[in-house]
């Protein structure tokens, strides 16, 4: 289980509250939706529960051990609404997700051409053509898509989607689910959906949380 107890946060020291003795759990298994209007806090909660931020109070446990004692890939992965932040621009996609893989860098490249080709392409969610590009090379859509791609090869136990799809047309948007959805099932990964859209998240989560202002 992904526990996040008692959170508290605010981006400075005279800031408003953004976080107030939160609470949240996700599963394994389990896909939960996490809803709220724009600016209340989604994405800060998310950055806080993969250890992004620290909260000024309260723990975020990962099947009963503290998130921050586990060394290497983190085993919450987030994937951001604004994947190009999260990504070094001097790397070509092939070595952005390469490093993203617990292999060692020449096996990790060889890797990502396979993974693309043998999955991600036959579902026609990662083009095998973008792997030789840069960050800036391909589209705001691929770059989510390729961004989801690197969260999972880093094999999370959970995973954090921060309105992944949002920039994505609707048959995208579906395959892309359902991607995620094997993902659960498959691996067993607990999802957290962030999103504002209470359609998308009815039709993937099996259970909707309202996030709640401080
Ligand atoms: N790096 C930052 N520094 C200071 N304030 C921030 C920072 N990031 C977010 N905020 C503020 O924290 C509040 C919560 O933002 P957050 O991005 O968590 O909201 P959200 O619910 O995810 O919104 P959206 O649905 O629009 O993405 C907002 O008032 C935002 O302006």
């Amino acid at each position: 289980m992904l526990t996040g107890t008692d959170l508290s946060f605010r981006w400075s020291r005279r800031g408003p509250w953004i976080l107030h003795e939160h609470a949240i759990e996700v599963a394994p298994g389990e896909v939960v939706g996490l809803r709220g209007p724009s600016g209340s806090g989604k994405s800060t909660l998310a950055a806080v529960l993969a250890g992004l931020q620290r909260p000024a109070s309260g723990t975020v446990l990962v099947d009963d051990e503290p998130l921050a004692s586990f060394t290497g890939a983190s085993p919450v992965q987030v994937v951001l609404q604004h994947p190009d932040r999260a990504m070094n621009p001097r790397w070509t996609i092939r070595e952005v997700l390469a490093e993203a893989l617990p292999l060692r860098r020449r096996e990790a490249l060889v890797r990502v051409d396979e993974i693309v080709a043998e999955d991600w392409a036959r579902h026609g969610l990662v083009n095998p053509d973008w792997l030789g590009r840069h960050p800036h090379e391909i589209s705001g859509g691929e770059l989510q898509r390729v961004n989801l791609l690197r969260a999972l090869c880093a094999e999370p136990r959970y995973l954090l989607a921060d309105e992944i799809s949002a920039s994505l047309d609707a048959i995208t948007q579906t395959v892309l689910w359902h991607r995620i959805e094997h993902e659960v099932k498959s691996r067993r990964i607990g999802v957290l959906a962030v999103s504002h859209d209470s359609a998308l998240l009815e039709q993937v989560a099996d259970r909707i949380v309202d996030f709640r202002t401080p």
